[in-house]
């Protein structure tokens, strides 16, 4: 088949087309979270509909959730409110949820990919940006609104418009101490927080070949911080690999018919991209954002831009410096932190927390005092491998508090949140004033080892300094 992976995908969902370049399109997989179901599945109840195929709808409790280990506390009523009604909701339409109660849960994005839910070819919704993510695997995986999770609850499918595919290599290979979040932050950096509206990234070229499953999760992830909707991988070997064995993967003689079909819909040669930009892995540094939104960042190393002379919106560039207390010309290293967060559905996967895990090892680190620093496992499966390795006791020893699965300090909307101007070194994706529940918090945000390095010195470095690397 000749053409995008994403044109591939899509086109073979269309139900109908609505209007020009608008179609209906039918879901594999909807994921729904506590966050923005309750009102979608009011809905149906008030119409008296059922919901359409439960059998492909899947629910975690992820945002609201506690990690302080016990999933029966709640920081407020509504947290508590919104995860009663998902469990609820899920009974009712008898849908498959990975129930808190049974230790199943986790961050959607994190959880499907796991159960081998998220596959190639597949098209994916869930009233999450993050849905992204699920990209990695060669499927079309977006967020949308709670109005569209009641259409997709109701009929299985859903209106969108149909995206253009900019097509992003990343040519050679990456630098030691250099990881996909940082690919992630180098491409909105260059092409912007909003640079990608009106498209599908597709993601490829050696440094993103040689990524594993996880490492390309983080990449889809980001996508939609550089405004792309969605983001996503051609499906190849590793791709097989991950897949092979899980949940809901096909079995037997299934699998070898699926594994022929889910590579068949990467791009072909001849694929006709709308636009294409090439990186080389050689200019990608360890990144940290120094403003409010994920693509005011610099490299490790360089100075802070000048807002005057620095290109995009010079207000926002100058507000955002003023509000995160930076001086243009200054570099961020040095920049002291209160808090340090591992985790969230961009890298709170199993190995990065085993890259932490590494790096504590080489450079025989401790948080330094006056520094919290949370390891909040994306799910309670990534939880069980990181106890099962006995990583818990190394993240102890080294004074790193491991908590229970969940969003935490990625968004602030459970107990895990920043105080007044408290600054926290986040492997999150979102930077946003107010983003971690404190309003005038300061997110500043970087790979999962960056964040341990910022942790272990108090401070912002680059994490290479600390096993001479760089
Ligand atoms: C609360 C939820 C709907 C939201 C999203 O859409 O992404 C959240 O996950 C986020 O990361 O900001
Ligand atoms: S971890 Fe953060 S980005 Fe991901 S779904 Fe939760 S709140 Fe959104």
């Amino acid at each position: 088949m000749i053409g995008t992976l994403y044109e591939k995908v899509f086109d073979a969902h269309v139900v109908r087309e609505i209007a020009e370049n608008q179609f209906q399109l039918a879901v594999d997989v909807h994921l729904v979270n506590e966050v923005s179901s309750p009102q979608a599945f009011e809905e149906l109840l008030r119409r008296g509909l059922p919901v359409a195929h439960p059998e492909r709808t899947f629910a975690s409790a992820d945002h609201s959730i506690s990690t302080g280990g016990d999933v029966t506390l709640f920081d407020d009523a509504m947290c508590e409110a919104q995860v009663d009604m998902l469990g609820k909701n899920a009974l009712d339409n008898r849908l498959t949820y990975f129930d808190p109660m049974q230790g199943l849960h986790g961050i959607l994005h994190v959880v499907a990919p796991e159960n081998g839910l998220t596959q190639p070819g597949m098209v994916i919704a869930c009233g999450d940006s993050h849905t992204s993510t699920h990209g990695a695997f060669g499927a079309i995986a977006f967020g949308i609104g709670t109005s569209q999770v009641r259409d997709v609850l109701a009929s299985q499918t859903l209106i969108v418009d149909k995206l253009r595919v900019r097509r992003i290599i990343v040519e050679g290979t990456l630098a030691p101490g250099v990881f996909a979040k940082d690919v992630a932050l180098h491409v909105i950096h260059w092409l912007g927080a909003k640079g990608g509206l009106g498209f599908a990234y597709e993601f490829g070229g050696d440094a993103v070949s040689a990524m594993s499953m996880e490492e390309r999760m983080t990449l889809c992830n980001m996508a939609v911080e550089g405004g792309a909707r969605c983001g996503y991988v051609n499906p190849d070997a590793i791709t097989l690999d991950y897949l092979r064995g899980r949940a809901f993967a096909p079995k037997g003689a299934e699998w070898d018919e699926a594994a022929t079909r889910w590579l068949s819909w990467a791009s072909s040669p001849d694929a006709m991209w709308d636009d294409e930009v090439i990186f080389r892995a050689d200019d990608i540094a360890p990144i940290v954002t120094w403003g409010t939104s994920p693509d005011q960042s610099v490299p490790v190393g360089a100075p802070l831009p000048d807002p005057g002379v620095a290109g995009g919106d010079a207000e926002d560039l100058r507000d955002a410096m003023i509000f995160m207390g930076g001086e243009p010309g200054r570099p961020v290293v040095g920049t002291p932190i209160d808090l340090a967060f591992i985790g969230s559905c961009t890298n709170g996967r199993l190995s990065d927390l085993e890259a932490v895990a590494n790096f504590l090892r080489r450079t025989g680190g401790c948080v330094k005092e006056g520094v919290r620093a949370l390891i909040v496992p994306g799910s309670r499966e990534v939880r069980e491998a990181v106890i099962a390795q006995n990583l818990d006791q190394l993240f102890a020893e080294r004074g790193f508090e491991l908590r229970d699965a969940g969003c935490s300090l990625c968004c602030g909307m459970n107990a895990d949140r920043l105080v007044g101007r408290q600054v926290c070194a986040s492997s999150s994706n979102r930077n946003f004033r107010g983003r971690q529940g404190s309003p005038e918090g300061r997110t500043y945000l970087m790979s999962p080892v960056m964040v341990a390095a910022a942790a272990i010195e108090g401070k912002i470095i680059d994490a290479r300094a600390l096993e001479n690397l760089a």
